[in-house]
C-alpha cells in the first residue's frame, strides 16, 4: 500500500472536536472564528498556594474551563447531561490550543476513518471520543489543590489564541487591550514581544478564523528548492491586495525579574561536560577559559549570569567566548542543549559594554551592532529573550522580529532603538527593504542553527543579506556560526561568509546526538504507528512529550487522533497562524498540554523545560534533523528519552547514519537495524562508528577540492527534505 494520504483517508468530520487547519475555514466564522456559545471559565486565584512563578505560568495560560478527568462517575454524569448528538450542539468549552477550532461537548460519531486495514474500527474510536475526559486545566481550583490529575483527558478547547475563555479570563481582554498574562513563552514562560518590555496595546489579530492561511512572510520552499517568497516588503502586509493582512501582535514579555531570569536546573550530567573532548582547528586560537571570571565580563553581565543560574561554563562557552572576544570568526559545533546561545551572546554583550555602546534611541533608521538570525520564529524569539535576559540593566536594547506578526508592530519596536536585532530571514529582509534597519554599523552577524541557515532553504536569503548595501564585508565584521550539526558541504558554503582564518570548534560527538538522551529505535509499520504511539503515551503519563511527524497535515491528524484518545495534545506547524503556534507552545510549556505534535518547525533549538520524551512518529529524512529533534530532550545535563518508529518501507536510507549516531552516543544498536544498514550500504558500511570521534570535522583539513554540490550550489544531502512540506519564516 502506498504512503498514507492523510487527506484522502479523512472523511468529513461528523463533529468538531479539533478542527484541523485545513478544515478550519469550514468551521470558523465571524471575526473571532467563534461560532458557538462559550462557557465561562473559572479564573485562577492566586490564593491556591502555588508559587508566583507557577501562577504566572498558569495565569499566562489562563484559559477557558475544561472538563477535567474527574472521577469516572462524574464525567459520565457530565456526559449524560451534555451529550447530544450532532455537530455544534451542546456546550463548547473555551480553551487553548487549536485555533478557531471548537471542542464540542457532544456524542461523537466517528471523527476520522481511515481506509487502512489496521485502524481501529470507528466504534472503538468513538467510545474514546464520547467518553471524553478533559485535561485538568491548571486554572481549575481542583487541579491546583491536588496534583494535576488531568492525565490525558481529551484536549478541551481549541480556540484561536486568546479571548476564548470566560469573559473574565486573561484572554478576554486580549481583544485590543493590554493583557496581564501572555502565552508565548521563551524557555520558561516569559513572553515574546520586543524591546525591553515596552508595553503596547496588544490587538488581537482580528482572527479572521481563516484556515491554514500562511503568514505573508512565510517562505515556501518549492520542490525545486527555490524560495518562493511572499514577504511583506514585497507588498505583503502593506496594502497588499493579495490575501489578508498579518495583524497578530505577540504579547509583550514580562518585566519582572522572576520571569526574565526564570530557568530550569542543570542536570546530573552537567559536570560530565568537562569530560568531553574539544577540538579547535584554525590558526593561532586563543586559550580556552575555565570560569566566567576569566571571561572578564562587566559586573552587570556577571550579575545577570548569576541570576540566570549559571555557575560553570559549558565546553562550547569555554572555547567560544575567548575566540569571539579575540575578534575571530567562529564556526562552533556542540551537541544540543549545551549552551551555544550564551556562548555567542555573552561575548557580544561584553564587547558592546566595553565599547560603551550608545543607548540606541528613537529614530527612523536603526543601525544595530549585532544581527542574529535563526530558522524559526519560536527559536529567534527564544534567542531574543536570552539577549534581553543577559542585557538586563544595561543600555543595550534587543529587539525581535519574525514572520506571522504585524509588520507595523515590528517597525514600532525597532524605531524605538535597536542594538541587537533577532530576526527570521524573511522579516529581516522586510525591515531592511523598508529602510528601518541599516547595516553599516553591523559588527556581529550570528547564524544560529547555521547549517540550516546555509542550506538550500535559507542559503539564498543569507547570501542576499551579506550582499545588502551597507553590510560590512566579512573582513570588517565578525561572523559567528553555531549548530549541533555541520555537514562538510555546508562548511564549505560557510566559507563565503567567514574570514579565511576562522576558527572551527568541535565539541565532543558533534553532529552526533547528545549522550544524555537514551535512544530507542522500534520497527513499526506505518499502519501500526498510531496504536504504538497511544500505547507509549499512556505509559508515559503526563510527562512532556514532543511527537514529530513529517507533514503539517499529519500533525493535525495525529493531534486530533490523540485528543480522541483522551490525550491532551496540541500541535505546532507552519500552517497554523503565529498566534496559534505561540498558544500551542505556551500550553505545552506550562504542561496544560503535555503532548506537542510538531513538524520540523520545532526540531531545532527550542529549549523547553522538562521535555522528558521525544517520539519520532515519522523519522526525518536526514540524520541531522534526527539529532536536532531528539535534542529537544536531555538538555543542559538533564537526561531524556527518544523513541523512533522505523518503518522499513520508508526509512531504510536512514539505517546507516542512525547506526553511526547510536554507536557514537554509546547507545544500544538493534541487530535488525544493523542488518538493514549493512544490506543498504553493503560491505563499505562499518557498523562500529566509534572510530570517528568528531562526526563533524573541519573540512579545511581534508578538503580535496571536488565538491558534490548540485547546480543550486548545495549538496543534494542538504536540500530540504522534499517530504518536509513545512513552511519556514
Ligand atoms: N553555563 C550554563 N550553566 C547553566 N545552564 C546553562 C549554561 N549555559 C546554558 N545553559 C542553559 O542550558 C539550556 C540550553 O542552552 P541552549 O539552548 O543555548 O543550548 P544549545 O546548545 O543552543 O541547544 P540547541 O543545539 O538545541 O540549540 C538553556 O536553558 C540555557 O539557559
Amino acid at each position: 500500500m502506498g504512503d498514507e494520504d492523510w487527506e484522502a483517508e479523512i472523511i468529513k468530520p461528523h463533529i468538531s472536536s479539533y478542527v484541523p487547519v485545513f478544515e478550519k475555514d469550514r468551521y470558523s466564522s465571524g471575526a473571532n472564528g467563534d461560532t458557538f456559545n462559550r462557557t465561562p471559565a473559572s479564573s485562577s486565584e492566586m490564593g491556591d498556594g502555588s508559587s508566583r512563578r507557577d501562577h504566572f505560568m498558569r495565569s499566562g495560560f489562563a484559559s477557558g474551563r475544561s472538563l477535567g478527568n474527574r472521577d469516572p462517575g462524574e464525567s459520565n454524569k457530565r456526559e449524560n447531561t451534555s451529550t447530544v448528538g450532532g455537530f455544534g450542539v451542546g456546550k463548547s468549552f473555551g480553551n487553548r490550543g487549536f485555533s478557531n477550532n471548537k471542542f464540542e461537548e457532544g456524542d461523537s460519531s466517528g471523527f476520522w476513518r481511515e481506509s487502512s486495514i489496521d485502524c481501529e474500527d470507528n466504534q472503538t474510536r468513538n467510545r474514546g471520543f464520547s467518553k471524553r475526559g478533559g485535561y485538568q486545566d491548571g486554572n481549575d481550583s481542583e487541579a491546583l489543590g491536588s496534583s494535576r490529575r488531568g492525565g490525558r483527558g481529551s484536549f478541551r478547547g481549541c480556540r484561536g489564541g486568546f479571548g476564548r475563555g470566560s469573559p473574565n479570563s486573561d484572554y478576554e481582554q486580549d481583544e485590543g487591550t493590554q493583557r496581564s498574562g501572555g502565552i508565548f513563552g521563551s524557555r520558561r514562560s516569559a513572553l515574546s514581544g520586543a524591546g525591553n518590555g515596552d508595553t503596547f496595546q496588544s490587538r488581537s489579530g482580528g482572527g479572521s478564523g481563516r484556515g491554514g492561511y500562511k503568514g505573508l512572510n512565510e517562505e515556501v520552499i518549492t520542490g525545486s528548492g527555490k524560495n518562493s517568497w511572499k514577504s511583506e516588503a514585497e507588498g505583503g502586509e502593506s496594502g497588499d491586495t493579495q490575501g489578508p493582512k498579518v495583524t497578530y501582535i505577540p504579547p509583550p514579555p514580562p518585566e519582572d525579574e522572576d520571569s526574565i531570569f526564570a530557568h530550569y536546573q542543570t542536570g546530573i550530567n552537567f559536570d560530565k561536560y568537562d569530560t568531553i573532548l574539544v577540538e579547535v582547528s584554525g590558526h593561532d586560537p586563543p586559550p580556552a577559559i575555565l570560569t566566567f571570571e576569566e571571561a572578564n565580563l562587566c559586573q552587570t553581565l556577571n550579575n545577570n549570569i548569576a541570576k540566570a543560574g549559571y555557575t560553570k561554563l559549558t565546553p562550547v562557552q569555554k572555547y567560544s567566548i575567548p575566540i569571539i572576544q579575540g575578534g575571530r570568526d567562529l564556526m562552533a559545533c556542540a551537541q544540543t542543549g549545551s549552551g551555544k546561545t550564551a556562548a555567542f551572546l555573552l561575548p557580544i554583550l561584553a564587547h558592546m559594554m566595553r565599547d560603551g555602546i550608545t543607548a540606541s534611541r528613537f529614530k527612523e533608521l536603526q543601525e544595530p551592532e549585532c544581527i542574529i538570525v535563526a530558522p524559526t520564529r519560536e527559536l529567534i524569539n527564544q534567542i531574543y529573550l536570552e539577549a534581553r535576559k543577559f542585557s538586563f540593566g544595561t543600555c543595550v536594547r534587543a529587539v525581535v522580529t519574525y514572520g506571522g506578526t504585524q509588520l507595523g508592530h515590528s517597525i514600532r519596536q525597532i524605531v524605538q532603538g535597536c542594538n541587537i536585532l533577532c530576526a527570521t530571514p524573511g522579516r529581516l529582509m522586510d525591515v531592511i527593504g523598508k529602510e528601518k534597519i541599516g547595516l553599516r554599523q553591523v559588527k556581529y552577524l550570528v547564524l544560529d542553527e547555521a547549517d540550516r541557515m546555509l542550506d538550500m532553504g535559507f542559503g539564498p536569503e543569507m547570501k542576499k543579506l551579506i550582499s545588502c548595501p551597507g553590510m560590512p564585508s566579512k573582513e570588517q565584521r565578525q561572523t559567528l556560526m553555531f549548530s549541533a550539526t555541520f555537514p562538510e558541504e555546508i562548511q564549505r558554503l560557510a566559507g563565503e561568509f567567514l574570514k579565511s582564518n576562522y576558527l572551527f570548534v568541535a565539541v565532543g560527538q558533534v553532529g552526533g546526538a547528545c549522550r544524555d538522551v537514551q535512544q530507542t529505535i522500534l520497527q513499526v509499520g506505518q499502519y501500526s504507528k498510531r496504536e504504538k504511539l497511544v500505547e507509549i503515551l499512556r505509559n508515559i503519563g503526563d510527562e512532556r512529550t514532543m511527537v514529530f511527524v513529517e507533514t503539517k497535515k499529519k500533525a493535525d491528524f495525529i493531534a486530533t487522533f490523540l485528543c480522541q484518545e483522551k490525550i491532551s495534545t496540541t500541535s505546532i506547524h507552519g500552517d497554523r497562524e503565529q498566534r496559534e503556534r505561540e498558544q500551542a507552545l505556551g500550553d505545552f510549556r506550562c504542561g496544560k498540554c503535555p503532548v506537542l505534535v510538531a513538524t520540523s518547525v520545532a526540531a531545532r533549538g527550542l529549549d523547553i523545560e522538562n521535555v522528558q520524551h521525544v517520539i519520532n512518529f515519522d523519522l526525518p529524512s536526514t540524520i541531522d534533523e534526527y539529532v536536532h529533534r531528539i535534542g529537544r530532550t536531555g538538555r543542559c545535563g538533564n537526561t531524556g528519552r527518544a523513541i523512533s518508529f522505523f518503518d522499513l518501507e520508508s526509512d531504510s536510507q536512514l539505517a546507516q547514519p542512525l547506526v553511526k549516531v547510536l554507536s557514537d552516543a554509546q547507545q544500544d544498536v538493534p541487530a535488525w537495524l544493523e542488518e538493514i544498514a549493512f544490506s543498504t550500504y553493503g560491505p563499505g558500511f562499518s557498523g562500529n562508528a566509534r572510530g570517528n570521534v568528531f562526526a563533524s570535522v573541519d573540512t579545511r583539513k581534508n578538503y580535496h577540492g571536488k565538491s558534490s554540490l548540485n547546480t543550486a550550489g548545495f549538496s543534494s544531502t542538504q536540500a530540504p527534505n522534499p517530504v518536509d512540506d513545512e513552511s519556514w519564516d
